[in-house]
């Protein structure tokens, strides 16, 4: 089954998509294979209706015998009768079969979008929610519903030639000279199909840029009176994704339409020939109605097939887009964090995109550290390569003796925490949202780590751990936000906690009181703080590390007061 999968998938969507397609392919050929083997039952039951209305026709009614006609005329009716139940229970077979590759196919192409490799630089969401969306969907209905649709096709295509053949062999002919002709257009056509398909999906990708982009910034957009300007401009993409679809519909039409033509032409043919063979007493009447009845049926399969070929094309170009999801993740491998103590080392390191001078600084387990430097340095991307978020652009940095780059990247991710000045809160309960951290916590934890964030109080004014919160957070105040965030963090048994502007929006007075929590709760704990002002920046120090863009000032400063601290530092600038 795996390689027969492994077949299709190459044969279908090229050798590159085929390495992350095959295994969702093998895991719907079996219920494929069971809707396939119904829909070529069913299509048998279609294929034996002219033949029995030919008996009924030249053994009933021209021969004037009412046994006969009786007996081939129940016949059709049960027949079709059956052919009627049988749809109905191939087409939930088919939904079914077909909704579950949808899922495997969204789920492949969801996980591998969450583990986007942050060295690659991010989709942006509308784009990223098309592909797992509309290309999905695309490849799913081509592998699934339209390779269905094209073997039941092939099959009654090659049926219904088989029984004209049986009717009449030299007017069978006829169907068999179009072939070629069929085959030349369509492999001219094929090109432009693809470049339409290219359009589209890429307009689609924008339009849901555009959507996810204005929406999220929709107060920031009023507040700048600039949402005309953008109602603008997506009305602009609006109009420019009608205009690709009424191109690709129309081409689709035009493809179409040539097929239609030449089975027009065909049945005008039998008609002619057929009436003719029928006035010359060569034909029975019922032989001409069946024959014209299966040259009609064969416009169906044969329309089939030629969009089938198109299809494939429109196909791999949605197999494309979500390739390039797949190749973006990076896998959860490599060495597990060493155990014991985390020291860090950093070793003339700087991150990419961060404009400082290469940093050398050892912070030993449990120190508490100022990291200090100008907005826009590389405070926080330094940080985030301490836990792969960021790659190095230059120098080492290590964890008790480990490269990081060569580390785990979730295991890490549990052991040394980056609390960013934006933390993502998501939709739902207080409790939700505290329990991403920590899914088995009891309500007397989750009230402990309110405390600590000082955030108990709010939270019983409110519904207590029920409280809702909105999309983004968006119903609470930035430091609110900041604060469920540290509440949440604090539930990790983390040996690194870096404070990346995380108390930048909460009130003095709160945030003497979190980081007095913080020294109780994780005094063990190396405690990196990020800060351009306020509390956060006050209190011991181990060492500050400040980046700065020509060489890096490292300063131990045990016990001294903050305006000395700076004292120091300017004095050392
Ligand atoms: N994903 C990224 N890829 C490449 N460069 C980035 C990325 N994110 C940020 N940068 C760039 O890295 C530089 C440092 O940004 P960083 O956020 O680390 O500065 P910072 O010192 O923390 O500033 P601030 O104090 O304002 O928060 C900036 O020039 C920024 O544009």
């Amino acid at each position: 089954m795996d390689r027969l999968a492994a077949r299709l998938a190459r044969l279908i969507f090229g050798p590159e998509a085929a390495g992350w397609l095959a295994p969702v392919m093998a895991r719907a050929l079996p219920s494929g294979l069971v809707v396939l083997a119904a829909s070529l039952a069913a299509a048998a039951l279609g294929l034996a209706m002219p033949m029995l209305t030919r008996q009924v026709i030249d053994a009933g009614i021209m021969a004037r015998d009412m046994g006969a006609l009786i007996f081939w005329a129940g016949l059709s009716f049960a027949l079709g009768l059956g052919a009627v139940g049988f749809g109905i229970v191939n087409g939930m077979l088919h939904l079914r079969a077909s909704a579950r590759m949808l899922a495997d196919l969204r789920g492949r192409l969801f996980g591998a979008a969450l583990a986007r490799d942050p060295a690659c630089p991010d989709l942006p969401l509308g784009e990223a929610m098309a592909r797992l969306d509309g290309d999905c969907a695309e490849i799913q209905g081509f592998a699934f519903d339209t390779g269905l649709v094209a073997v039941g096709a092939l099959f009654r295509l090659a049926g219904g030639l088989g029984l004209m053949i049986a009717l009449d062999w030299r007017m069978a002919i006829l169907p068999l000279l179009a072939a070629p002709f069929e085959l030349w257009f369509l492999s001219r056509a094929r090109p432009r199909t693809r470049a339409l398909a290219e359009e589209v999906r890429n307009q689609r990708g924008a339009l849901s840029t555009q959507m996810a982009e204005t929406l999220s910034a929709r107060a920031t957009l009023r507040g700048l009176g600039a949402l005309d300007q953008r109602a603008a401009s997506f009305g602009a993409a609006q109009q420019a994704q009608i205009a690709g679809l009424t191109r690709q519909r129309l081409w689709s039409e035009t493809v179409g339409a040539v097929s239609q033509t030449i089975t027009a032409i065909l049945r005008g043919i039998i008609l002619l020939v057929g009436g003719w063979q029928v006035v010359r007493g060569e034909w029975q009447i019922g032989t001409l109605v069946a024959f014209l009845a299966y040259a009609g049926m064969m416009s169906g399969p044969l329309r089939n097939l030629l969009g089938l070929y198109h299809a494939q094309a429109r196909a791999r170009v949605a197999a494309d887009r979500l390739g390039a999801v797949i190749a973006s993740a990076r896998p959860d491998e490599g060495a597990e964090p060493p155990p014991g103590p985390l020291s860090i080392a950093l070793r003339d390191a700087r991150a990419e995109g961060a404009a400082h001078h290469p940093v050398t600084a050892t912070i030993l387990p449990g120190q508490r550290v100022l990291l200090d430097g100008p907005s826009g340095i590389g405070k926080s991307r330094l940080m985030a390569v301490l836990t792969r978020d960021a790659p190095l652009a230059e120098g080492s940095a290590r964890l008790a003796g480990a490269e990081v780059a060569h580390l785990r990247p979730l295991r890490l991710a549990a052991r040394v925490i980056h609390l960013a000045q934006r933390p993502a809160i998501l939709r739902g309960t207080l409790a939700e949202n505290l329990r991403l951290a920590a899914p088995d916590a009891g309500d007397a934890a989750l009230w402990q780590v309110l405390e600590a964030a000082d955030l108990a109080g709010w939270a019983r004014a409110g519904a207590g751990l029920a409280t809702p919160i909105g999309e983004t957070g968006a119903n609470l105040s930035g430091g609110l936000r900041q604060r469920i965030a540290i509440a949440r963090a604090l539930q990790r048994p983390a040996e690194v906690l870096i404070f990346d502007e995380a108390f930048s929006e909460i009130d003095d007075a709160a945030c003497q009181r979190i980081l007095a929590a913080i020294e109780a709760r994780h005094a063990d704990a190396t405690r990196i703080f990020i800060a351009h002002s306020g509390p956060a920046r006050e209190g011991r120090f181990d060492q500050r590390i400040t980046l700065t863009s020509s060489a890096p000032i490292f300063l131990i400063s045990r016990g001294e007061m903050p305006y000395q601290r700076e004292k120091a530092r300017e004095k050392a600038v």
